[in-house]
């Protein structure tokens, strides 16, 4: 019987934290304002969006949505970034992804001044953190960490295993696992004997973007697990993790959902305030 690891309700502390630190600062004349980029009408991103600026409306974040066609050209939202690198009014903003077709992320998010960069994931940010210099953390790995510091899971010196090497996610995540002094792995799909090394991990992250792929097979008896994964079905959503059958060896599981997602939104409106002290 595993503890379950409720992201909502450390979600929901780290949004008062932010709203006090917010009110502070309006009180002395500091506003905070979350700017979003998004492009075409993918409805998941629609929803996310929505939802991340009713996040910042609740802690008293002001937001406001750029939204263009799918066919925009890469030019005009080039023009945008510098804009908004420019206007003192926007603590900081982010490009919802992934971009339609024809539109190329990188060039965009590596424009973005890293003091804006809530999502934490220009080359300047990656950098900042790769060195150990302060720096706007992504959202989804900041928020595991916070998820496991939360709950009082220790981290230093154990083994952590993190599957999946993406700069979104596995890869800063390696990072801020091995600043806080675990002994890290980084797993990824050409990885041999996969379950062996997962076995390993006292702490076990799954965030590969294949649905149900973690069993039993792959985790240590008394192991910590965190599913980052997503995947919408006809049920609902479900994560990387085969839950039943992981939960009953493992000592405490994020769920999907509940876990790691609500942890992920709450981590961009601390971003912003963290933006906005810059
Ligand atoms: N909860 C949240 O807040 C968030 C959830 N997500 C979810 O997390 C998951 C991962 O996202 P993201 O990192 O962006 O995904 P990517 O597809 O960018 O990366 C997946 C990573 O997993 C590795 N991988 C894929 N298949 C296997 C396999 N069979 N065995 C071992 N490794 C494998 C890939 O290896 P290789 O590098 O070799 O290709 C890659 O490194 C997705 O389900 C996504 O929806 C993402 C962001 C936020
Ligand atoms: N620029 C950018 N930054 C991101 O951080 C980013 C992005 N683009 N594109 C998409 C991914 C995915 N992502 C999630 C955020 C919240 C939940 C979340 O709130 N999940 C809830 C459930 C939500 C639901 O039911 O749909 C949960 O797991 O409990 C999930 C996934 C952020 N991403
Ligand atoms: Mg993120």
């Amino acid at each position: 019987m595993a503890r379950i690891l409720n992201g909502r309700a450390a979600a929901a502390a780290v949004r008062r934290e932010v709203s006090a630190e917010v009110m502070k600062l309006k009180s002395r004349g500091v506003s905070v304002r979350l700017d979003v980029i998004l492009v075409g009408e993918d409805p998941a991103s629609v929803t996310y969006v929505r939802n991340k600026q009713n996040d910042c409306a609740e802690v008293g974040i002001e937001s406001q949505l750029h939204s263009f066609p799918e066919d925009v050209p890469q030019k005009e939202l080039e023009v945008l970034v510098e804009r908004l690198n420019e206007d003192d009014a926007v603590s900081g903003f982010f490009i919802q992804l992934p971009l339609p077709r024809g539109l190329d992320a990188q060039p965009l998010i590596s424009r973005i001044d890293p003091d804006k960069d809530v999502d934490g994931l220009s080359p300047l940010s990656a950098g900042r953190l790769a060195v150990g210099l302060p720096s706007l953390l992504p959202c989804t790995p900041h928020g595991v960490i916070q998820l496991l510091k939360r709950n009082g899971i220790e981290l230093e010196g154990r083994e952590a295993v993190v599957l999946g090497r993406s700069n979104l996610v596995g890869k800063p995540l390696a990072q801020l696992l091995l600043r806080e002094n675990a002994t890290v792995t980084v797993c990824h799909s050409r990885t041999q004997n996969l379950a062996e090394v997962a076995s390993r991990a006292d702490i076990l992250v799954a965030a590969i973007g294949q649905r149900e792929m973690i069993g039993g097979d792959h985790v240590k008896e008394g192991a910590v697990v965190i599913d980052v994964g997503i995947h919408r079905t006809q049920d609902g959503i479900t994560g990387d993790v085969r839950f039943g059958e992981v939960e009953p060896k493992a000592s405490a599981i994020s769920p999907v959902p509940g876990g790691v997602g609500p942890m992920t939104r709450a981590m961009l409106l601390y971003n912003a305030l963290e933006a906005a002290r810059r």
